[in-house]
């Protein structure tokens, strides 16, 4: 209960109030008889309501801003309904309808949430995160919008993904949302379009460049280590013009990671190993082609190498199985302006200009998307790709469903039925030729509620990557035998939450046993784990 609030200011209170379910007692003693309809009612059934009122909008749209106008009102029936229907609400509160949602972010906004840091906050960062009203912060999500998702610089509007990936923290990885802090960072946008909107919300500018950036980031980074002490600081959704250098900068100095680089690489060792498990190859015998060299492919490869070569390969080998094209075809060694982040994943070979004859050259055994181009995977490249792998492994990792490299239609269709296919966007299942064929979702939700919940737990300083080897071990493990029979590669989204335990586990027992952590190791640390969730119940008020 928030403190000593009683009457209109009890129903008020979003972070409090519990609506129609206060008791008749806590009626009387708080002051709110005659302030709501007599009926008491279970938590269930308010749920049940939400559902409804869900189901009669128009569009997904719509479910979205009233399920945050629901937030406004009562955060804890929020976190109720989106614990108990989560693979339902997952679509809502997160890919695709999120993307839409930024991409619509002033028409939208009904009420301020999280933390914004601008440019003109130069110098005085530190009294705008103390400002933070809420409980104690133990985890940030911070974007400064330049990447977001596949839909490319949305400036401020990007605030609706640090929000929705917090709303995974709580209803996945149990951590309170009192204690979770979206933030963006207003750097100013390059996107001319958004700058001219009338209901945009953010800085009208350019973005800040070069040591100005840096320095915001800089003092960003300062300010939070001081005012939130112990804190897990998660970057999310920059562009790869920073995201490399960020986390290389502040990897070693708090407890921090790069979802889209390392949740990323996680999930997608894991989506690997689980699609081996149905076409019965060996990793260190796979060829994987990488669609896309930014941030999620170069996270999945730099993974997928170093199992190879914990599996016997040498990373000559390791490098050989790997290959990445971009924008300007295969990345090779020698290419004239390859970034830092692409040279050690650069092969000594003459250059391949396009995806089909890259496949045909190549023959790759596993195809990735992570190129934010939907549609990229065309029917000829998916007939090449059929033409010499009886199962392949099909991978269209960029969301929303709209920049998908293809649908679980078209992977499925294209390949006859044979294609092992998952996608960053949730796709229904594809009846075809009798059989009804299940996609999964390869999206880092898989590992970062988990990864978040074993670094408080364990009060890790510093995030390894030993961790998120651990973690994508320990997703790999949930997947069962019946995910794998009907095709999809990981669990159903409604066993997200049970997915993040073991992944926080994992990576618990990883800071307990490097060193990194800072809380005693339980007896039981799985049990100890659980008990910590948070979930929103209605316990009887301290009346
Ligand atoms: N499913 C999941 O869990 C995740 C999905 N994603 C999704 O992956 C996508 C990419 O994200 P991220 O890696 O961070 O983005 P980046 O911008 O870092 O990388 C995109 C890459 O795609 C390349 N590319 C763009 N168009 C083409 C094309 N036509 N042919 C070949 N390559 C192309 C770019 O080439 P160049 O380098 O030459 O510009 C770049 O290397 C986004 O849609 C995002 O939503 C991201 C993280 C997690
Ligand atoms: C899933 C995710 O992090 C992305 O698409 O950026
Ligand atoms: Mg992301």
């Amino acid at each position: 209960m928030s403190g000593s609030l009683t009457g209109a200011a009890l129903l008020r209170d979003a972070t409090a109030n519990r609506g129609t379910a206060f008791s008749e007692a806590e009626r009387d003693a708080l002051g709110l008889r005659g302030l709501l309809p007599p009926a008491v009612e279970t938590p269930e059934r308010q749920v049940a309501r939400v559902i409804d009122n869900l189901k009669r909008q128009a569009s997904d749209l719509d479910r979205y801003c009233w399920l945050m106008a629901l937030r406004e009102r009562s955060e804890l029936l929020f976190q109720r309904a989106l614990l108990d229907h989560l693979a339902e609400l997952l679509p809502l509160v997160y890919t695709p309808t999120v993307g839409q949602a930024c991409q619509q972010f002033g028409r939208i906004f009904q009420a301020p949430r999280g933390l914004y840091v601008t440019a003109r906050d130069r110098g005085r960062v530190r009294e705008l995160l103390r400002r933070w009203p809420a409980g104690p912060v133990r985890a940030i999500v911070v974007t400064d919008g330049s990447r977001i998702l596949g839909l490319g610089d949305l400036g401020a509007n990007g605030m609706g993904i640090p929000i929705g990936k917090l709303d995974l923290y709580s209803a996945c990885g149990g951590i309170a949302p009192g204690s979770c802090l979206p933030v963006m960072l207003d750097v100013g946008t390059d996107n001319a379009t958004l700058r001219d909107d009338p209901f945009y919300l953010g800085l009208r500018q350019p973005r800040l460049q070069d040591d100005d950036y840096d320095a915001l980031l800089e003092e960003f980074v300062s300010a939070v280590q001081e005012c939130f002490p112990g804190v897990l600081l998660q970057f999310e959704d920059f562009s790869n013009r920073h995201a490399f250098a960020l986390l290389a900068r502040y990897r070693e100095r708090l407890c921090c990671f790069n979802d889209d680089i390392q949740g990323t690489g996680a999930m997608g060792l894991a989506a690997v190993n689980s699609a081996l498990r149905i076409t019965g190859g060996k990793l260190t015998g796979q060829r994987l082609l990488f669609v896309g060299a930014g941030e999620a492919a170069l996270g999945i490869a730099t993974m997928v190498k170093a199992a190879m070569v914990a599996q016997g390969l040498s990373l000559e080998q390791a490098r050989e199985r790997c290959w990445l094209l971009d924008t300007q075809g295969l990345l090779v060694a020698g290419r004239p302006g390859l970034p830092a982040h692409k040279q050690p994943h650069a092969q000594p070979r003459a250059p391949l200009a396009d995806l089909e004859q890259a496949i045909s050259v190549l023959q790759p055994t596993v195809l990735i998307g992570a190129s934010g181009m939907g549609q990229l995977f065309s029917q000829p490249v998916l007939h090449a790709l059929a033409r010499h792998c009886e199962r392949p492994v099909v991978f269209a990792l960029s969301n929303p469903t709209a920049k998908a490299e293809c649908s679980a239609q078209q992977a499925y269709e294209w390949t006859e039925g044979r294609a092992i296919f998952a996608a960053g966007s949730p796709f229904a299942p594809v009846e075809l030729a009798g059989r009804t064929l299940v996609p999964g979702q390869a999206n880092n939700a898989y590992i970062f509620p988990g990864v978040g919940l074993g670094l408080l737990a364990s009060g890790a300083t510093r995030v390894s990557d030993a961790m998120f080897f651990a973690a994508a071990a320990a997703l790999a493990a949930q997947v069962k035998d019946a995910d794998l029979a009907s095709g999809r590669i990981f669990p159903g989204q409604d066993r997200l939450r049970e997915v993040a335990l073991a992944v926080a586990v994992a990576v618990a027992t990883t800071a307990w046993r490097d060193g990194l952590a800072t809380q005693p190791r339980p007896d039981d640390p799985e049990l100890a784990i659980l008990a910590s969730m948070y979930r929103p119940g209605y316990p009887a008020c301290a009346a």
